[in-house]
């Protein structure tokens, strides 16, 4: 079951018998598209035998994920009032008869200051606890201590191994959670103050989104190891890192990483916001492209 609100023409149909629009209604949701499948189907990247199980996995509903802000010294101290106030008190905790899962840390991300959990709001709101434990994440990623990250989105980051004298390059940077978790490999050196090295330029050709980079993202976690740009990645231009007239001893800028996390289909949209399966159409793919 999912809860929405009711906009524009839908809300007219959604009249109560008394004449009072209802602002909440609880739908199933279906997770089928006619459209979707056809459109997969003609692609033919799917190979027929595995084709099960990409739809039941798309129909998995996302677990929620976050980090803790490691190269903060507040992280050590987090991660105890993750697991005394909350990860603990939540063992064996039952909400209706059902058993509910506590956040658990991601096995394979360093010093365990990642976790995963699976919640409904619903269950959320029907144990003080976790309503204690939404709030807390809440206010720590508004903080800037904890970011709200998809787990498959914290990988790649985690695979250029970044060290604090790295010049980076993140070349397809909006809205920004892979750029702070590369400015955080870069302050890992464990001296909070001192300034690195290295450095991030992070570009992305949407202007609007290198908005939401720099409010969204380098806001919380303020650095003078980060530089926004606004270009086509495609025809990045040389940048000169030299002082000299002549032409011929020009020095140019090479980075040490790269990270290039070009824009795909967005279909994995699907396990997050259900409600996009009524409304699927390739359109909605090629749009992200234009
Ligand atoms: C998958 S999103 C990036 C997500 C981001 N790395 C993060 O972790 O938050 C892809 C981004 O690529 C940008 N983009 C698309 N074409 C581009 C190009 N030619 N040059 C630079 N950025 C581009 C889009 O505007 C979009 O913000």
């Amino acid at each position: 079951m999912g809860r929405h609100g009711i906009r524009g023409k839908d809300r007219k149909k959604n009249k109560k018998p008394n004449g009072f629009p209802r602002n909440y209604e609880l739908v199933a949701h279906d997770r089928t598209s006619e459209a979707f499948v056809k459109f997969y189907q003609a692609q033919g990247i799917i190979p027929p035998e595995e084709w099960d199980a990409f739809i039941a996995a798309l129909k998995r509903e996302l677990p929620s994920s976050f980090r803790l802000v490691g190269c903060k010294k507040e992280a050590d101290v987090l991660r105890d009032i993750l697991n005394t106030r909350y990860i603990s008190q939540l063992e064996g905790v039952k909400v209706e008869e059902e058993e509910i899962e506590p956040p658990k840390p991601l096995p394979w991300y360093p010093n365990n200051l990642a976790y995963q959990m699976k919640m409904s709001r619903t269950v959320i709101r029907k144990n003080t606890i976790l309503n204690k434990l939404h709030n807390f994440l809440v206010t720590e990623t508004e903080l800037g201590n904890i970011s709200r990250q998809e787990t498959v989105s914290m990988i790649p980051p985690l695979l250029l191994d970044v060290e604090p004298h790295h010049k980076v390059f993140d070349m397809c940077a909006a809205p920004g959670s892979k750029t702070m978790q590369l400015i955080e490999m870069l302050h890992s050196a464990g001296d909070s103050q001192a300034v690195p090295e290295g450095f991030v330029l992070a570009n992305d050709v949407d202007n609007t989104r290198c908005y939401l980079l720099v409010h969204q993202a380098l806001k919380r976690m303020p650095t003078p190891c980060a530089l926004v740009v606004n270009h086509d990645a495609t025809s990045m231009p040389r940048i000169r890192i030299d002082e000299a007239e002549s032409a011929n001893s020009a020095k140019f800028l090479t980075f040490d990483r790269v990270l290039c996390d070009v824009v795909c289909s967005g279909d994995g949209t699907l396990r997050k916001n259900p409600d996009l399966w009524r409304k699927w159409n390739p359109n909605l793919g090629n749009g992200v492209h234009k």
